[in-house]
């Protein structure tokens, strides 16, 4: 018998196409996608040394970064907005790449299309200049973010050079308690291993509440591995990632579906593989959460207060505390349940999805925002904003309150007009809590979308358990 492998050993040995002792293996890449601000020197580059790109056909490029969410086809107010949505759209003309461009009904987030058009699929290779590629890890793909020379390599060769991660076992069992979330493990998980935790791995997240999650709730999960630290994260893929396949635009279809099905079943890590490192959570200790500091690491549940830093186990620990909550305006020991929000913003790639906007709308239904608050939804794609209308979910969020926009990474961070004032605080679906991430002085709490909800309704932070 062959030694048990881990479903990234596999997917790795897979698509070595060289490898040399010493030096890093170099991949096959199968899948590549493009956003307007990591490709500019790319393109560039590959027209100073006269080359095309290799695999046009395995390359989808969208704008999400800088695109305005309102008012599209009005002229946009930012002109470098304007300057690399214009660039990648002559990119993409020049060298042959399909692009979902704006007034493209499929144009999103990058991480949200690709999974929606089929395009993501089990044991690939996917690379993205964006960091939070790990997203398309949900489906059982190597997926990890490259800097902009790296997209330069893959445009033009279809590979990359890749020293081998170490990998991660990352287990989430028992059960999970109503109302807690995708992004509550995940920010647990976050509060354990900490920001560098991952650094060098690949996680595979297993276990029995890992398993039981929707695919919505796995590309949250996989999004934030870089949170953590790490390279990538993924899930095996089993029916759930099958059922949500099938059908779609780029999924296989006939007899290479089921062809795909027998290689898609052999992937996931053989009994016995062993990992470089092991993580255990008990979904018993996880409640709804609430981040209270600048890092993603910094989290307590809904039901506590903001830490002391007396209290942090280093001297090190102190200082980044006391740093942090100095920025976000706190004071140790006060209740979460009475922090004012001023803004809440329910969108990104970490939960923009469809599953997420009918959570976040079951809460607001028949309510109203606080009167204090200015909120926001903004869908992850095109596709999902019209999703959303079929099912009326506009309808419910702009009665209460909330603006209804047109899909981009928007408020995640402040690379288009929707930013946060200094000193405005923030509820959050997004991944990222850095001081000035969603504009100057703005002040981020990450939570789920149905915190986010409720907490737009109540002004303040809710425990959602107690929702009614
Ligand atoms: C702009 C892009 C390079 C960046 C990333 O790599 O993640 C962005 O998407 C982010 O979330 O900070
Ligand atoms: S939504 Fe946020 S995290 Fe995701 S790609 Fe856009 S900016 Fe990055």
């Amino acid at each position: 018998m062959s030694t048990p492998k881990t479903i990234i050993q596999k997917i790795w040995d897979q698509h070595v196409v060289a490898s040399e002792p010493g030096k890093p293996d170099l991949l096959f890449i199968d899948l590549h996608l493009v956003h307007e601000v990591t490709s500019p020197q790319a393109f560039e580059g590959l027209r100073l040394a006269g080359r095309r790109v290799r695999h046009p056909e395995l390359t989808l490029a969208t704008v999400d970064h800088n695109v305005p969410t309102i008012d599209r086809d009005k002229p946009w107010t930012d002109p470098l907005s304007v300057q690399q949505v214009e660039a990648l759209r002559r990119n993409c003309e020049e060298f042959g790449i399909p692009l979902f461009g704006v007034g493209d009904i499929r144009q999103g987030i990058v991480h949200v299309i690709g999974p929606e058009q089929g395009l993501t699929q089990p044991g690939m290779t996917i690379v993205c200049g964006d960091s939070h590629t790990s997203t398309h890890g949900a489906f059982g793909a190597l997926a990890f973010g490259i800097g902009t020379s790296e997209v330069e390599h893959v445009l033009a060769t279809q590979t990359l050079p890749q020293a081998k991660p170490k990998t991660m076992s990352v287990e989430v069992n028992g059960e999970l308690h109503p109302g807690v979330t995708a992004k509550d493990v995940i920010l647990g998980i976050i509060a354990k291993i900490g920001v560098s935790g991952g650094v060098g791995h690949v996680i595979e997240y297993r276990g029995e509440v890992i398993r039981k999650l929707s695919m919505e709730g796995r590309m949250t999960i996989c999004n934030m591995s870089i949170e953590g630290g790490a390279r990538a994260g993924l899930i095996a893929p089993d029916d759930t990632t099958f059922a949500y396949m099938e059908g779609r635009r780029f999924a296989p279809k006939g007899a290479d579906w089921e062809k795909a099905l027998d290689y898609w079943r052999s992937l996931p890590t053989d009994e016995g593989a062993e990992f470089d490192t092991y993580v255990t959570l008990d979904a018993s200790e996880i409640e709804p959460t609430v981040t209270w500091g600048t890092t993603p690491a910094q989290s307590v549940p809904v039901t506590g207060r903001v830490p002391d830093p007396s209290e942090a186990p280093t001297p090190q620990a102190r200082e980044l505390a006391e740093r942090a909550l100095h920025y976000m305006g706190l004071e140790p020991g006060t209740p979460i349940q009475e922090i004012r929000l001023d803004r809440v913003f329910i969108g990104s790639c970490t939960n923009s999805r469809i599953e997420d906007l009918r959570a976040a709308a079951e809460i607001v239904r028949g309510r109203k925002v606080a009167p204090h608050v200015r909120a926001m939804v903004v869908p992850g794609s095109g596709l999902v904003k019209h999703q959303a209308e079929e099912e009326g979910l506009d309808r419910i969020f702009k009665e209460a309150g909330f603006e209804w926009r047109d899909a981009g990474c928007s408020m995640c961070l402040g690379m288009n007009p929707d930013i946060l004032l200094p000193g405005e605080r923030c509820a959050s679906t997004s991944n990222r809590n850095f001081e000035g991430r969603q504009g100057r002085g703005g002040r981020t709490h990450l939570v789920s979308p149905q915190m986010a909800a409720a907490a737009a309704i109540a002004g303040h932070f809710v425990d959602i358990r107690e929702w009614k």
